[in-house]
C-alpha cells in the first residue's frame, strides 16, 4: 500500500484505537484538544484517560495543533462525538486539500438538525468522498487484541476498497458496504435500544426479556432506517444487528450502562456526572424520535427509552409498559 498519511481527530477511547489500529499500515497522526493526553500519547504511547493499561502503536503520532494533523493528510477520521462534530469539521475546512475523503466514526445524530454525520461532512465539505467505519467495536477489547469486524461504508466502490486496506489490520477484519445511510443509522439507533435494554438489565430482567427486546429493537430500527432510504439486509449485518448485540449485552457498553443505572432509579443528571465518556444515544433520542415522526414510523421501545431520559418517565414504569402492550402479529410495530 502507497504510504497514505491519516489524520484522526478526536483522541477519546475509539478514535485513539483506531488511530493505534490504522499506524500499523500507514503514517497516523492524532489531533486532540487535550494538551496531556497528545503529551501522553507522544511520550508514552497510552492513553490512561480513556484506555488505561492500553499500549498504542509505536508509530502513532499526536499533535494539539489541529492544521498541522490535517493539511498533509490523504484521509481525515472523524472521532469527535456528534454534538461537537460540526464545530470540529469548520476548523477542518481551514486546513484541508482537495477531495480528500472524510470518514466518521461517529454514532449519532445532530441535535437541533437530526442530521447524520456525514450529511454534516456533505454541507461542510461538498465535494468531498464520505463515509462511515462503523459495527460492533467496543474500543478496549479492540485494543485488547481480540478479534473483531467492522464496515467501511462509502458509495464510491472504488475509493471504499482503497479504504478498507488502510483500516483492516491483525484481527480486525473489514468489509465494505455501499449503503451508507443504513450502515450510519444502524450505528446511531442501536445506542438507544442498548438504553433500553440496560433499564431492563438494571430491574432484574432475565435473557428472555432482553433476548426479546434485541429482537423488537431491531425490527423498529430497521422500520426506520429503511423509510430514511438504508437497504433492510444491512440492518441484519454487522452494522446493524452485529452491534446491536455487542452493544445490548456489553459491560463495557456507555449507552447500556445508562440504561441500566435509569432502571436501578437513578437520575440522569447523577448518572452522566459521573461518567466521562460519552453516551451517545441519550443526546440522539429526541432527533430519533423526530426522524420516526417526519417518517409515519412506530418505535415504541425508543419512545418509552426518550419519555424516560426526558424525565416524563421512570424506567421501571416504562418498563412495565413495555411488556404489557398487547401484541399483535410479529411483523407489526408493538
Ligand atoms: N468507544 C467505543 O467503543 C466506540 C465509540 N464509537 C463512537 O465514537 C464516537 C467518539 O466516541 P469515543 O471515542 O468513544 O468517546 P470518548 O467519550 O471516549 O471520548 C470523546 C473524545 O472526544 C473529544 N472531544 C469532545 N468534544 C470535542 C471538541 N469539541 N473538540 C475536540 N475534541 C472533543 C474528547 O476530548 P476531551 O478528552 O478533551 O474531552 C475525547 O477525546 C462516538 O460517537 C461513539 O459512539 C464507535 C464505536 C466504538
Ligand atoms: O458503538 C459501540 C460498540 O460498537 C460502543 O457502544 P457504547 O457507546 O454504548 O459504549
Amino acid at each position: 500500500m502507497k504510504q497514505l498519511k491519516v489524520a484522526v481527530l478526536g483522541g477519546g477511547s475509539w478514535g485513539t484505537t483506531v488511530a493505534s489500529l490504522v499506524a500499523r499500515n500507514t503514517d497516523v497522526i492524532i489531533w486532540a484538544r487535550d494538551p496531556d493526553t497528545v503529551t501522553e500519547i507522544n511520550a508514552e504511547q497510552t492513553n490512561s484517560k480513556y484506555l488505561p493499561g492500553a499500549k498504542l502503536n509505536s508509530g502513532l503520532t499526536a499533535t494539539n495543533d489541529i492544521g498541522e494533523a490535517v493539511a498533509g493528510a490523504d484521509i481525515i477520521v472523524m472521532g469527535i462525538p456528534s454534538q461537537n462534530f460540526r464545530n470540529v469539521l469548520q476548523e477542518v475546512t481551514k486546513h484541508i486539500r482537495a477531495w480528500v475523503p472524510v470518514i466518521s466514526l461517529t454514532k449519532g445524530l445532530e441535535a437541533g438538525t437530526q442530521l447524520r454525520m456525514t450529511e454534516i461532512i456533505q454541507q461542510e465539505l461538498p465535494g468531498h468522498p464520505v463515509g462511515v467505519l462503523t459495527g460492533p467495536n467496543l474500543a478496549r477489547e479492540i485494543m485488547a487484541g481480540q478479534a473483531a469486524a467492522s464496515v467501511i461504508a462509502m458509495e464510491d466502490e472504488i475509493i471504499v476498497k482503497e479504504l478498507q486496506e488502510v483500516f483492516k489490520s491483525g484481527l480486525f477484519r473489514v468489509y465494505t458496504n455501499t449503503d451508507v445511510i443504513g450502515c450510519e443509522l444502524g450505528g446511531v439507533l442501536k445506542n438507544i435500544i442498548a438504553i433500553a435494554v440496560g433499564m431492563g438489565d438494571g430491574q432484574g430482567a432475565g435473557d428472555n426479556t432482553r433476548a426479546a427486546l434485541i429482537t423488537r429493537g431491531l425490527s423498529e430500527i430497521t422500520r426506520l432506517g429503511t423509510a430514511m432510504g438504508g437497504k433492510a439486509e444491512t440492518f441484519s449485518g454487522l452494522a446493524g444487528m452485529g452491534d446491536m448485540i455487542a452493544t445490548c449485552t456489553s459491560s463495557q457498553s456507555r449507552n447500556r450502562h445508562v440504561g441500566i443505572e435509569l432502571g436501578k432509579g437513578r437520575s440522569m443528571e447523577d448518572i452522566i456526572e459521573e461518567m466521562t465518556m460519552v453516551a451517545e444515544g441519550a443526546k440522539s433520542a429526541p432527533a430519533v424520535m423526530a426522524l420516526a415522526a417526519k417518517h409515519g414510523v412506530e418505535m415504541p421501545i425508543a419512545e418509552d427509552v426518550s419519555r424516560v431520559l426526558a424525565g416524563d418517565a421512570t424506567a421501571s414504569r416504562a418498563f412495565r409498559g413495555l411488556l404489557r402492550v398487547v401484541a399483535g402479529a410479529e411483523s407489526e410495530p408493538g
